[in-house]
């Protein structure tokens, strides 16, 4: 019988997802404990966006995503954090570095030496070559992610007819920012490699799948891990809006001697939290704000139910409101980490176990 297909959904073919999948995927790439399939069982399924690349998983149409969610030159990737809590049936159960090497593509006929003008990417790519681009005065054009804009670009859908996504343009004078492998994919032209601003460019994908994780899975040894191993285990929660409070929930993690690797904070107002039933990419009616507060709790969001706020002042929650992401590296079933995890879900009004997984290098 032939071996179960894995479907790993990536963003668009030739999307650094795509990479970062394969290469955590690859056998030899060692990442940790999680039982991985042979490479014959991986089959890529392209998504024309990070929204629905999260889709596939809810659906069960893939039953893994590799999403970027923090780069080594440009930081957090924020979006992409909104989408993990946008998405509460999705659970993080690995995480891969991959070391980003940008290229400048040309049109697939661009000879060497063409005067470019402008350059189309994903807005971190561009973060990542903003000193190379100032450098040489081209224009940074954003595009939904860096093999979507190579695509556009070897279809002559940038420029060409005098118009392009910026509004102006001819054709010869449209570049891109992706990968060799894009560029490869979609015939486009190699006009220079290795165009990011450090060769310590590296981001951080990780690996989803459908299926949220509840308390006793996420607060105990997570999916593809054994006790004893080095894990990480993601939490995102909101407080009480009191003096001292943001303070006494992280000590928790001080009195167990946990490492907290990442520690991020959102801007309650910016999440696009979904209703019931949608998953908030911009689908428009279905998508709606909701604001962390007791008042507008909805079961399904958290694994621990949003409390009462005791006392702390709601309408301030809701305008300056903070939602926390926490890193917290742990060896798999580490007691007095897990006792930190309770206290700190004691003391949250949302509290939510994103995943619980291998750790990526030391
Ligand atoms: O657009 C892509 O290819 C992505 O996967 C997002 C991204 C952009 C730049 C660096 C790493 C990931």
């Amino acid at each position: 019988m032939p071996p179960r297909a894995l479907l790993g959904a990536t963003c668009e073919a030739g999307a650094y997802s795509e990479s970062a999948a394969l290469q955590f995927f690859s056998p030899s790439s060692g990442g940790g404990p999680l039982r991985k399939p042979p490479d014959a069982a991986i089959q890529l399924l392209p998504t024309p966006s990070f929204g629905a690349m999260l889709d596939a998983l809810t659906s069960a149409t893939a039953t893994h995503a590799a999403m970027p969610i923090e780069n080594s030159l440009a930081g957090t990737i924020h979006p992409n954090l909104d989408l993990l809590l946008a998405n509460p049936n999705v659970s993080i159960v690995g995480e891969t570095d991959f070391r980003v090497r940008h290229c400048l593509l040309g049109a697939p006929d661009a000879a060497p030496g063409v005067a470019i003008k402008r350059v189309h990417s994903h807005y971190m790519a561009l973060a990542q070559c903003t000193g190379y681009l100032a450098g040489r005065g081209l224009t940074q054009v954003v595009a939904a992610d860096t093999a979507g804009a190579a695509r556009a670009l070897s279809l002559g859908q940038l420029g060409g007819d005098g118009k392009d996504d910026a509004g102006s343009g001819l054709r010869g004078e449209e570049a891109v920012i992706a990968s060799r492998r894009a560029g490869d994919i979609y015939g486009l032209t190699v006009l220079e490699e290795g165009v990011e601003d450090d060769a310590g460019n590296y981001t951080r994908f990780l690996i989803l799948t459908g299926g949220g994780v509840g308390v006793s899975r996420g607060l105990g040894v997570g999916w593809g891990v054994g006790g004893g191993d080095a894990v990480k285990t993601s939490v995102a929660f909101t407080l009480r809006n009191v003096a001292g409070e943001l303070f006494r929930a992280l000590s928790v993690f001080a009195v167990s001697g946990a490492d907290l690797t990442k520690v991020e904070s959102r801007h309650v107002a910016t999440l696009r939290l979904l209703s019931e039933g949608s998953n908030g990419h911009g689908d428009g009616a279905s998508e709606v704000i909701v604001p962390l507060t007791a008042a507008a709790a909805t079961g399904g969001m958290a694994s621990v139910p949003v409390r009462d706020g005791g006392g702390s002042n709601e309408e301030a929650e809701r305008r300056w409101g903070y939602i926390f992401y926490v890193d917290v590296a742990h060896v798999a079933g580490d007691e007095g980490v897990r006792i930190a995890l309770m206290a700190l879900a004691n003391a949250a009004l949302f509290f939510r176990v994103l995943g619980t997984y291998p750790r990526c290098g030391p």
